[in-house]
């Protein structure tokens, strides 16, 4: 395979393994192979003695505009996509996509780790944190020890560990895979965003199973066009088996065959395809669905085979959820019942459709659903039992893409009996300007509004009686609020609790 796969990263290594990576030419080749590197930064605060530095081109900060501060620094090779000069001894290469290089390299400074364990990489708008969630619990169940790469943090066995994005950079990735491997952990579930299939964050991993969950609006503000998302959903599944690492590893794409995307995603990819569904098509599939107050009965079919499943968790959404762990796992060796009773244990994933406990009888809930789908999706669920009235508050982030603002404020006004808009992180926006576009089109007197969260959730609760529902949604687990560019701390289920405690007094 031409590349040293035991290396880990604690050792300096030769230049000259990324030559055959970055397709250098001979003139650069020779340029670089006396070159020992330490570390792979992409990074100008993270610069160290004999770093290889990739100058990314971001939003805000041009690598390529720093690199004799990285020469200065004792970096001895600079990757720049851009022609750039500097004094001293270090070495530049000129390649055409930085992003991938610095995948790749970190991929290779690391020793490869994701070719060491078996990979989950799982996609699409909505059900990638609960996913992610459901393989690793079934794996656990099964005697592994796994890891989780995600939105709420990034898991190894039992450690959490912060994180930033959902899809952390390269360096951050191949540097947690190369703990977790180290770390004897067997299988990685990943979610992998659209936004870091494009920006090539996930280039370098060797993918054993792909999941496309669906898709729906979202993220209009970067991908500007619902195909351009689907295009960045679809790298997942087209780079599926064709990454550099040419592993012979067989290769698996589940796929939602309900979601009309999901259907165009089979063609795109080499691997062995797992549709599931639960309108009659797929190999995997639910039938007789039937959604309580206490969680979702269906029977599962597979190649022929029949088995009852009662999940726990709320909502036909999770039984799309539950299928597609089910098929990853499932795809990856293990038995059907086995896999049932692990996703039958399970109690639900925080602040997905989380029932806050009370004592004045009200259902209380707590959902990160933050896109129309996942909006219409839950409060679908909530209707479909609820037997009073059903409250809903939610509001919409800032700084981010604007199209979903009055389609969230439909959607809740039609969906509920009463509906609170508020803020959800407003970052640099004025929330109020933010809560004006979500009720640009509705009548002033069909909603309430506060752009303070915690006094729209003491509104809500203060209004319901024993036998209504309340739906927080958009924030889920996240235990922050921010406004300008400050986090500060909110935890709606915190703030439930507080509700209820002040209400004793
Ligand atoms: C729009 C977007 O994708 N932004 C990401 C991007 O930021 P950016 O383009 O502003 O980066 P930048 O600050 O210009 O820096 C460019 C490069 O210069 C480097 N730099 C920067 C500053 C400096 O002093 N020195 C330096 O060397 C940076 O390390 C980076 O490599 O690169 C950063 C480093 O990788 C990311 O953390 C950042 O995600 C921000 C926080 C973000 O909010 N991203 C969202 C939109 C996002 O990616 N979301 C997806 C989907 C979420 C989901 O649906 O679950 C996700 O995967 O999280
Ligand atoms: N399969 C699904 N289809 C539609 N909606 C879903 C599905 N699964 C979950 N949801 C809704 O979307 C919300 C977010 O779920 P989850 O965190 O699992 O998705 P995600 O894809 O990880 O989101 P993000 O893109 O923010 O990381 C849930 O709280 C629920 O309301
Ligand atoms: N993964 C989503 C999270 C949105 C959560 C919501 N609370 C908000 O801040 O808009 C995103 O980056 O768009
Ligand atoms: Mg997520």
């Amino acid at each position: 395979m031409g590349f040293n796969k035991t290396f880990t990263g604690d050792e300096d290594m030769k230049a000259a393994e990324f030559a055959e990576l970055l397709q250098l030419s001979h003139e650069d080749q020779k340029k670089i192979q006396d070159i020992e590197i330490t570390d792979v930064t992409q990074d100008t605060r993270q610069l160290s003695d004999g770093c290889c530095f990739v100058a990314i081109k971001g939003l805000h900060f041009n690598g390529n505009e720093h690199v004799q501060e990285a020469a200065d620094a004792g970096a001895r090779l600079i990757v720049a996509s851009e022609p750039v000069s500097i004094t001293g001894d270090a070495v530049v290469v000129t390649v055409p996509d930085t992003q991938k290089a610095l995948a790749q390299l970190s991929a290779r400074f690391f020793g490869d780790p994701s070719a060491e364990m078996t990979m989950f990489g799982v996609t699409g708008t909505n059900g990638k944190t609960t996913i992610t969630h459901l393989i690793s619990k079934i794996l656990d169940d099964h005697g592994s020890k796994t890891g989780i790469i995600g939105t709420m943090y990034n898991k190894i066995g039992d450690k959490k560990l912060p994180t930033i994005n959902t899809t952390p950079d390269p360096h951050t990735v191949q540097k947690l895979l190369r703990q977790m491997d180290d770390e004897d952990v067997m299988e990685c579930a990943m979610e992998v965003s659209s936004i870091a299939l494009v920006q090539g964050r996930a280039w370098g991993i060797d993918f054993d199973t792909a999941v496309f969950t669906n898709l729906t609006e979202d993220h209009l503000d970067f991908h500007k066009t619902v195909e351009n998302y689907f295009d960045a959903k679809a790298l997942l599944f087209s780079q599926l088996g064709n990454s550099y690492h040419k592993t012979s590893k067989p290769k698996t794409a589940v796929i939602n065959i309900d979601d009309p995307y999901g259907r165009r995603l089979i063609d795109k990819t080499a691997a062995n395809v797992l549709t599931y569904g639960t309108h009659g098509q797929g190999l995997l599939q639910a039938k007789n669905i039937q959604v309580t107050s206490h969680g979702t009965k269906f029977d599962l079919s597979i190649y022929g085979h029949e088995y009852p499943v009662h999940l726990k968790l709320m909502g036909d959404f999770n039984v799309y959820n539950a299928l597609s762990a089910f098929g990853a796992t499932y795809e990856h060796g293990l038995e059907p019942e086995e896999i049932i009773k692990s996703l039958e244990s399970v109690e639900g994933v925080r602040g997905r459709f989380q029932v806050v406990p009370n004592d004045q009888d009200v259902t209380v809930i707590v959902d990160y659903a933050h896109t129309p789908d996942g909006l219409k999706n839950v409060l679908n669920t909530i209707n479909a039992f609820a037997e009073k009235r059903v409250f809903c508050v939610v509001g919409c982030g800032g700084d981010r893409e604007t199209e979903k603002r009055p389609i969230m404020a439909d959607i809740a006004l039609n969906n509920s009996t009463d509906a609170i808009f508020t803020s959800d992180n407003p970052r640099t926006e004025d929330p109020e300007a933010i809560l004006d576009e979500m009720v640009a089109k509705v009548p002033k007197d069909s909603y309430t509004r506060n752009s303070d969260r915690r006094e729209a959730i003491y509104y809500a609760l203060s209004k319901a009686q024993a036998g209504d529902v309340v739906l927080i949604a958009g924030k889920g687990h996240e235990d922050y609020q921010i406004i300008g560019t400050t986090k500060h701390h909110f935890d709606d289920v915190e703030v439930v609790n507080d509700f209820y405690a002040d209400d004793e007094k």
